[in-house]
C-alpha cells in the first residue's frame, strides 16, 4: 500500500472521532465545504511556495495539500481508488489532444 492509500484509510478511521485530539476529525466535523476550503487554501499556500521556488517549502506545502485532498474526498465520500481509476483511464491520451476533442465554447 502506497503512503497515499495508508493516509486514505487513516483519515477514514478519523471520520466522526474525537474532533479534539485528531485534526482530521474537526476538520470533517466542520462539513465538506470547510473541507473545501481548507484545501483551497492550503493550494494557494503551495502555489506562493513555487512562485518563490522554495524547494522545501512546495514540499512542506505540497504534502498538506495532498493530505487535504483526501479529507475533501473522504468528506464527499469519493476515494481515492476512483480518483486514480480517472488516471488510469486518463492514461495514453495526450492532454492537448483531449483538448482539442472539447466543444468549442
Ligand atoms: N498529514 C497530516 C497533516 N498535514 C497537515 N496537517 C494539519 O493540518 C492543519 C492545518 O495546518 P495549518 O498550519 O494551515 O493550520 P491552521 O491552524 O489552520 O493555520 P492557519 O490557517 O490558521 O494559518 C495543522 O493542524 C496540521 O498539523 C495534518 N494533520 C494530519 N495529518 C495526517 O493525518 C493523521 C491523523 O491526524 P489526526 O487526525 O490529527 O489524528 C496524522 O497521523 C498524519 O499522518
Amino acid at each position: 500500500m502506497s503512503i497515499l492509500h495508508d493516509l486514505s484509510a487513516t483519515i477514514a478511521a478519523r471520520a466522526g472521532g474525537d474532533p479534539d485530539t485528531s485534526w482530521t476529525a474537526k476538520l470533517l466535523a466542520k462539513g465538506p465545504e470547510k473541507a473545501a476550503e481548507k484545501f483551497g487554501e492550503e493550494a494557494v499556500e503551495a502555489i506562493i511556495e513555487a512562485v518563490k521556488d522554495d524547494r522545501d517549502g512546495l514540499i512542506r506545502e505540497g504534502a498538506d495539500v495532498l493530505f487535504h485532498f483526501l479529507v475533501m474526498l473522504q468528506a464527499r465520500g469519493v476515494t481515492l481508488e476512483e480518483v486514480e481509476a480517472e488516471l488510469a483511464r486518463r492514461q495514453g491520451t495526450s492532454g492537448i489532444a483531449e483538448k482539442a476533442t472539447r466543444p468549442q465554447t
